[in-house]
């Protein structure tokens, strides 16, 4: 589904996805053999899957530091790639602290997440993350979200988990959206419901 206007905005974008695409795959590739799992493990639980181009705008603000552009989540998905027109993002550290993202031109920001996590048991975690703004320019930031599909069922890799009992239970995408759509996403995660209490 593409907008009709701007008209060059299909062929653009249309392009930039399929190159995020490529890079999604390569870098899911990377991250299956940094945990020791086959190359194509990752990949073959996510390709079937989803991409959503998110286009976010947000308006200078005359009272930034009372206002939040978007509260602190994490991305459901395997990983977003992030391209950003301005500073504005934070990341949350180990510390709870909060961290700017600083700007670099063409520069694509890689977020893990709680996909990512699930199947690798907890040896990465999605990255808890908000975003401020500004008094002087709006800020724009594109998302291209990276997902398994609908109801395809979500569990820590065999590998990963050995002898001992996994670390989260299983899940779709489909539990996901049920959660969102009941709950207050901001005081409790849905991958913190997920969690096992050993872990
Ligand atoms: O605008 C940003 O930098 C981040 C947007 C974001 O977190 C999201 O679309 O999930
Ligand atoms: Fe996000």
């Amino acid at each position: 589904m593409w907008p009709s206007n701007p008209p060059c905005y299909k062929d653009k974008v249309g392009k930039y996805a399929e190159a995020t695409h490529v890079l999604h795959k390569q870098l899911i590739e990377a991250i299956s053999e940094s945990l020791g799992l086959e190359k194509n493990y990752l990949q073959e639980q996510t390709e079937e899957g989803s991409q959503v181009m998110a286009v976010n705008c947000y308006p200078a603000c005359p009272e930034p530091e009372i206002t939040l552009g978007m509260p602190p989540h994490s991305d459901f998905g395997s990983l977003t790639i992030l391209l950003q027109s301005s500073q504005g993002l934070q990341i949350m550290d180990s510390n709870k602290n909060w961290i700017s993202v600083p700007y670099i031109e063409g520069a694509l920001i890689v977020q893990l997440g709680d996909q990512v996590e699930v199947m690798s048991n907890g040896i990465y975690k999605s990255v808890i993350h908000r975003v401020t703004v500004n008094k002087d320019y709006k800020r724009l930031s594109f998302a291209s979200l990276h997902s398994l599909p609908l109801h395809k069922r979500i569990s820590p890799a065999p590998e990963l988990v050995g002898n001992n009992a996994p670390a989260y239970g299983e899940f779709s995408f489909n539990d996901f959206l049920d959660y969102i759509s009941s709950n207050d996403c901001v005081q409790q995660r849905f991958i913190d419901t997920l969690k096992k209490s050993n872990s």
